[in-house]
């Protein structure tokens, strides 16, 4: 990696001026004879450029960094926010076949560096000479919770980022998987009981089911889990909260203060709790505790458990829908997972009750080598891998050794990690749903590269990545233990042999999925 404090740009823009200076001041004062060297610096400073770029790699810095697509010069910003919003996957590939690897494009004026290589990803996260600041925190507490701006500082979200990460760690999780897997496998079974020829919304599903157990084992019985719809609301318009110039939508407004209102009784409620000074069992009464001993205020407290909400659920809900997705399209799939899940619970736990109040651990790839494989293969499909991050000084980026690119202080960073997951020439076939891609019964699967991780990395990778996989195994294998499962497409076709899709109109680390449904009847299983 080169000298971050180094202008090779001034460098080159340096020698570019000398040059013409001295053409216009030639000693001789002979008016051909200038005009001779004007035709010849004109034919030589070009060429000059030229020479260096191919053997100076600060050089190819003059002809690639601050090139953006040529779409913006021609139509106004607007446009290309369109045009990107409306099939981002699709826009950052039209660029990087164009572009390259690193390109970079002003959206509603601000320039954004795109990143579309694995090894330069890896480096943007690890972030050694600390070029890169991650404020996407504050704008989603204060854009989409409502925070007062200014109310809470960086020291307060360092301190509420680690306490989650503690929380949702490995070494933690057993505090909340026994209430979370009683709450999921009642809210899974409950839909069967329901919907017996009725079909449901996938999302609805999914969602309904994840959120109310991970709220009630991590904030406690008192927490309204009536707010599913409104959240969802929320999810889906955050955009809405985040742009100023995306057309309001009132319905996303009213739902986010109809939650926080809710959220409000319930700080309100857990009052006498706060005042004890004891550790309380449920982590969400801790970050109360964190709050209040800031002096944030009640009103906004609600903004940023509203904010840590959509860090929990947002992306483990539309991910586990994913998940489910997939294997609704492809029915070997589904046979071969029941099959394992069967086998495992039969010879190894005895029953899926003996298997949800097991450690974490045993949930491993050593029991369910498919379920992680395709876990992996959905997390590499259906996952944008953006990751954000604003330049705090001029770096510069190298891809290889011939490749380097200056980044300049201001702009914003975003690894486009889908890109490069869907590369052919790093997974074979990379378009294709492999169920088994990735398990590693032969060589070749053993050297297969990771995907770009779905998880971010580096000091502000996901703080509950270990419990989102946690979440997703046992979401899936309570499911395929215990229920029969059909997918129907919005038009009523089966989902067999059909590929899930994304609504592609929102920049998240998970695409939202487009509309499917299920129909759900339990199983004919000892367990049952
Ligand atoms: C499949 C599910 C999930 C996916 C794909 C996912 C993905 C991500 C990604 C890509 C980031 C940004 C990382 C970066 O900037 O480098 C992130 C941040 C975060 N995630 Fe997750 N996440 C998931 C589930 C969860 C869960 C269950 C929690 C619960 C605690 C959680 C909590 C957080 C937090 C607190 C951050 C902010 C980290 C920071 O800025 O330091 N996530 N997640």
């Amino acid at each position: 990696m080169g000298n971050p404090q180094c202008d090779p740009m001034s460098v080159a823009i340096k020698v570019v001026h000398f040059d013409l200076h001295a053409t216009v001041v030639h000693p001789t004062g002979n008016k051909q004879e200038n005009m001779y060297w004007v035709l010849i610096s004109a034919f030589l400073v070009p060429l000059l450029i030229f020479l260096i770029s191919k053997y100076r790699t600060f050089d190819v810095i003059v002809t690639s960094v601050g090139r953006t697509p040529n779409v913006h010069s021609y139509l106004p910003w607007p446009m290309l926010v369109v045009e990107f919003l409306w099939d981002i996957p699709a826009f950052l590939e039209r660029c990087r076949v164009r572009y390259g690897p690193v390109y970079r494009l002003r959206i509603a004026g601000q320039g954004v560096v795109i990143v579309s290589h694995a090894e330069t990803i890896k480096y943007v996260m690890k972030d050694p000479h600390k070029c890169f600041t991650n404020n996407i925190n504050t704008t989603i507490f204060e854009g989409v919770g409502g925070v007062t701006p200014y109310t809470i500082n960086s020291t307060l979200i360092n301190n509420l980022l680690s306490f989650m990460h503690k929380a949702f760690s490995n070494r933690n999780i057993h505090l909340l998987i026994p209430s979370f897997n009683q709450q999921l496998s009642a809210n899974i079974q409950s839909f069967a009981c329901r919907q017996t020829t009725d079909r449901v919304s996938l999302v609805t599903f999914v969602g309904r089911s994840l959120y109310s157990a991970l709220s009630l084992s991590f904030c406690g019985p008192l927490f309204p889990t009536d707010t599913f719809s409104e959240f969802m609301l929320v999810d889906s318009n955050t955009l809405h909260f985040l742009f100023p110039f995306w057309p309001s939508s009132q319905k996303a407004y009213r739902a986010r203060a109809s939650l926080k209102s809710k959220l409000g009784v319930f700080i309100e409620r857990v009052g006498p709790e706060l005042a004890d000074d004891g550790e309380s069992s449920y982590s969400g009464i801790e970050i109360l505790k964190i709050l209040k001993a800031a002096s944030v205020p009640p009103s906004d407290q609600q903004g940023v458990i509203l904010g840590l909400m959509l860090a929990m659920h947002a992306a483990s809900i539309r991910m586990t829908a994913w998940f489910m997705a997939y294997i609704l399209s492809d029915s070997s799939a589904m046979t071969r997972l029941r099959a394992e899940v069967d086998h495992a619970i039969e010879t190894e736990f005895g029953s899926l009750e003996s298997l949800l109040s097991a450690p974490s651990h045993r949930l491993g790839s050593h029991m369910f080598p498919l379920l992680e494989s395709a876990l992996k293969e959905v997390l590499r499909l259906s996952v944008a891998a953006i990751t954000a991050r604003e330049v705090n000084k001029d770096t510069i980026l190298t891809v290889d050794e011939h490749t380097s690119f200056v980044i300049r202080q201001g702009d914003y960073l975003v690894t486009n990690g889908y890109t490069v997951n869907f590369d052919n020439s790093i997974f074979e076939d990379a378009r294709t749903f492999r169920i088994d891609r990735f398990l590693k019964t032969s060589a070749e699967t053993v050297d297969l590269p990771d995907p770009v991780s779905s998880f971010g990395g580096g000091a502000h990778m996901c703080k509950g990545q270990d419990f989102a996989m946690y979440e997703m195994k046992v979401f899936a294998i309570t499911c395929l233990r215990l229920l029969e499962i059909e997918g129907e497409t919005a038009s009523g076709r089966p989902t067999v042999g059909c590929l899930p899709e994304a609504v592609h109109a929102w920049p998240t680390p998970v695409f939202f999925l487009k509309d499917t449904f299920v129909r759900v009847q339990m199983r004919d299983v000892a367990d049952n």
